[in-house]
């Protein structure tokens, strides 16, 4: 023992140098990595991808113009979005192969025999107004966009401004007249102003292009007020309209209509979006969104003063026996924050249907303020801290500015394109980044299998997700 220590301590000495430059090398590598770590989101510029993903193996990142897959991820994530967002497929291409999935062939034709009516409503389940991509969209857009007009009157229900139309072959359609530029910006609330016509088709095609497929199609359209709607306008419509400036003008019937609100032609045309109603077969059900606005200015609603809400609703009816509803609810409101819509007072379900899918209806306050993301309308989100795991692995496949650059594409088709401005496309892409950090900071604090929660909405299973 005792030589051992005199020979140790003798013979040591060299060791004990080698053992220190050992370490002194070893705290170089360490400390090398360590700054590596924390600098390379600065260096590569994705600094918000890689906190999202940093502590969740669960996803795909985009590292410059590449997609990476992540260490450690479960097999199925190579096949997200039908395996296009794969490891080391550039961004460009995963762009690209979703703009030809999702991009409209604006007036093809059916099959002789075929009407575009029938075929839209044939397409109507109880988990989704349309199939994931088919050709024949391109079709019946066009039919709602060109049909003779045989029939118009005042819309229905509601406070905004709009005509309910008969087209050629007994199709009714809402029709959303335009009121703003596309560049005007609407200040205020996130449920200021009118209805944007406008809103209505991004929004159709944004929540195809999400997977949610739950907004009535909507497509762009220029009428001649002389032409196509005076000589088929109801005795009830023709009675609001006036004519001022040698424009013809007309105010309709809504809560909000009066002659001082009156909209006027501009050169005998009117440009709107038209909104395809549901088949009759579809009978819906409406329901009050506990996170409704009050609509007054000083007056503030349940869930903005208590953020344990959420425990109060999933403790009342119908989401204490209906849990998809909640995720449900929670994907409108996330898709109602990328189109910056705060006015989802009501949802809307299909009746009679045990597990039928919240529909998507009245998209028309949304792209008011491309500069103005309302995080409140995040609320359901960041209070129950849940999300369905589809809609989070579509957004995380969809992050990098994918989305706005798909959604640019495809409504280029439309006949009132330009649709939105790029001030919108850079707002959608900002507010996505946005979701997912809620979603990360809930998951650090509740934990991945307490957010992210079915594995599957039902609205998807012929998705191949
Ligand atoms: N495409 C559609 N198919 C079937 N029903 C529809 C469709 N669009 C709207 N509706 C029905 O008409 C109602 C009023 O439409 P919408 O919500 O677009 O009008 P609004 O004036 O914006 O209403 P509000 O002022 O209440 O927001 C909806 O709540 C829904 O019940
Ligand atoms: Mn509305």
């Amino acid at each position: 023992m005792a030589r051992f220590k005199v020979g140790g301590r003798n013979s040591s000495t060299p060791r004990l140098k080698r053992r220190f430059q050992f370490l002194v090398v070893g705290t170089i590598i360490f400390m090398v990595a360590i700054s590596f770590f924390i600098l390379k989101p600065e260096i590569s510029g994705t600094g918000q991808d890689s906190s999202i993903s940093a502590s969740l193996g669960n996803q795909l990142e985009v590292a410059g113009d590449v997609v990476v897959n992540r260490v450690g991820l479960p097999p199925d994530v190579t096949k997200l979005t039908n395996g296009e967002a794969v490891a080391g497929v550039p961004v460009q291409k995963v762009v690209e192969t979703l703009v030809q999935k999702y991009h409209v062939e604006f007036g093809r034709e059916l099959e002789p025999g075929r009407s575009p009516w029938e075929v839209a409503a044939g397409w109507v389940t109880p988990y989704q107004v349309l199939p994931e991509s088919t050709p024949d969209l391109g079709a019946v857009l066009h039919a709602m966009a060109t049909a003779p007009i045989i029939a118009v009157d005042n819309g229905f229900r509601g406070t905004q401004l709009k005509l309910s139309m008969k087209l050629a072959g007994d199709q009714i359609v809402a029709f959303k007249p335009k009121w703003y530029e596309r560049d005007y910006i609407i200040e205020g609330s996130p449920v200021s102003g009118r209805d944007r016509h406008n809103g209505e088709i991004a929004a159709f095609h944004l929540s195809r292009i999400l997977g949610f497929r739950r907004t009535p199609l909507a497509v762009g359209r220029k009428v001649s007020f002389s032409r196509d709607i005076v000589p088929v306008a109801s005795k009830d419509l023709l009675e609001t309209f006036h004519e001022t400036n040698g424009e013809t003008c007309f105010y309709g019937r809504c809560h909000y209509c009066s002659k001082d609100n009156s909209l006027c032609t501009k050169g005998d045309i009117l440009e709107g979006s038209v909104v395809l109603w549901l088949p009759p077969t579809v009978h819906l059900k409406a329901g009050r969104n506990p996170w409704r606005r009050t609509y007054r200015e000083k007056l503030l609603a349940k869930w903005e003063k208590d953020d344990d809400y959420c425990n109060i609703v999933r403790q009342i009816q119908p989401f204490k026996n209906d849990s998809a509803l909640l995720l449900d609810l929670i994907d409108t409101i996330v898709f109602d924050y990328l189109i910056g819509n705060g006015d989802r007072h009501h949802y809307e379900v299909m009746d009679g249907v045990s597990d039928g899918m919240l529909v998507m209806l009245d998209n028309g306050k949304s792209f008011g303020n491309p500069y103005q993301d309302e995080r409140s309308i995040l609320a359901p989100l960041y209070q129950c801290c849940s999300i369905r795991y589809s809609t989070w692995q579509k957004l995380l496949s969809l992050q990098n500015n994918v989305l706005g650059s798909i959604l640019r594409e495809v409504l280029r088709s439309d006949p009132i394109h330009p649709v939105l401005t790029p001030q919108h496309f850079r707002a959608i892409d900002r507010r996505l980044e946005k979701v997912l950090q809620e979603v990360e900071k809930c998951i650090k604090v509740k934990g991945l299998n307490s957010v992210i929660l079915e594995a599957k909405a039902k609205d998807s299973e012929d998705d191949n997700w």
